[in-house]
């Protein structure tokens, strides 16, 4: 027998379904995210944080699951919708089913909804709060008054709770799947990284690179971060509403007054534009796939790229000394941009895909020229 599950969200629609995860029930922001495959990879990026995510392609968990496909030691997302989860799955690295990854890992998830008709609502109203409720006796009214009692991610500062409280060293690479074991590159570069909730296939292809990385708390002030003396600074993604990260955009600013490469993705990429003075906005049901095109302005060249985000900087807002780099082909929004007087440059979309096409991931080869050059003018 199947375990009865329903979703509610905050317009009043009701999804009957069944429990593919654990039992209870969970409340967060519901996006859809169109990849086909990297479930895996969005279920453990922490820029999920509070966010549920619906699948729009329609069989998910065919390759099962396995420990190095992951973004983060834990599941981030809120919980997970999808149409249809198969009996079987089939793939030489899986050590363990979707179902029982998501019940092992404490999250709440449905299949069996018109994911088709979810997703329909969400592009036409936006992304929505829902509840997911998992087990026997649901109340579908209480599970919508749930739904709309969840404050939303507006002004929701998320960096600090998904953030590491220590800071530690990163050097581990890509993984090889032939030797099936993780790169480790001869260092080169020091780095230090903020985590606002950052994916580890980021600290992978930078330490593929060269750079030896420390990871440091979302909070850490300037000062210590400068006190390392570091070749170049790096912003993560993360989750929530980037306004509301005011530590994040002060120890930026401070930061900018220095000629240190600086490097920012997603989150990083919204804080380094709220450091020097741009806005943000909330997008109407943001970005969340792994086909997206963005124009790259230098080269020409429309590059297919992976996405994740539900807010966005108003390029209106950017300052005079910004130089806008790259644009989405889909609505026209920023993408990104660099600074013309320091060697600072940002990203809004995931240039470290996982998942995803790696087209963007030249920024990180941008990023090690940055510091290249920043090392040679030092010792000259
Ligand atoms: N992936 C990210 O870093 C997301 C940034 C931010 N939380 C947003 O939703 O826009």
């Amino acid at each position: 027998m199947r375990t009865p599950a329903l979703l509610a969200l905050e317009d009043g629609s009701v999804f009957h379904g069944h429990a593919v995860g654990a039992r209870g029930e969970t409340v967060g922001e519901v996006v859809f995210n169109t990849a086909m495959t990297g479930y895996q990879e969005i279920l453990t990026d922490p820029s999920y944080s509070r966010q549920i995510v619906t699948l729009t392609y329609p069989h998910i968990g065919n390759t099962g699951t396995n420990d190095v496909d992951v973004e983060a030691d834990r599941v981030h997302a809120a919980g997970m919708i999808v149409r249809d989860v198969p009996r079987l799955a089939s793939n030489w690295r899986s050590t363990e089913p979707l179902p029982h990854y998501l019940a092992r890992h404490g999250v709440v998830a449905i299949a069996g909804i018109d994911t088709r008709r979810l997703t329909r609502i969400l592009r036409e109203k936006g992304a929505l709060n829902g509840c997911i409720v998992a087990g026997e006796g649901i109340d579908a009214d209480a599970a919508v008054a749930k739904a709309r009692a969840f404050p939303g991610l507006n002004g929701m500062d998320l960096a600090k709770v998904v953030s590491t409280t220590k800071t530690y060293q990163w050097s581990e690479g890509v993984y090889d799947l032939d030797k099936q074991a993780f790169y480790n590159a001869p260092k080169k570069y020091r780095v230090v990284a903020f985590d606002y909730g950052v994916k580890q296939n980021i600290l992978r292809l930078l330490a593929s690179r060269g750079c030896d990385i420390t990871v440091v708390p979302a909070q850490t002030p300037a000062s210590e971060v400068l006190a390392m003396n570091p070749d170049g600074i790096f912003l993560a993604n993360g989750p929530g509403d980037p306004a509301a990260c005011d530590y994040a955009i002060a120890a930026t600013r401070e930061i900018l007054e220095t000629k240190i490469p600086l490097f920012g993705i997603c989150l990083g990429h919204q804080i380094l534009a709220l450091a020097i003075g741009a806005k943000t906005l909330k997008m109407k049901f943001g970005h969340h796939g792994a086909n997206h095109p963005v124009k790259d302005h230098d080269s020409g060249r429309v590059l297919i790229s992976s996405q994740n985000h539900g807010f966005a900087v108003d390029p209106d807002t950017l300052p005079a000394n910004v130089r806008i780099t790259h644009t989405s082909l889909f609505d026209g929004s920023l993408q990104g941009f660099a600074l013309t007087d320091r060697p600072a440059f940002c990203f809004q979309g995931h240039p470290e895909a996982s998942p995803g096409p790696e087209d963007v991931g030249y920024l990180f080869d941008q990023f090690i020229a940055s510091m290249e050059q920043g090392k040679a003018t030092k010792a000259s």
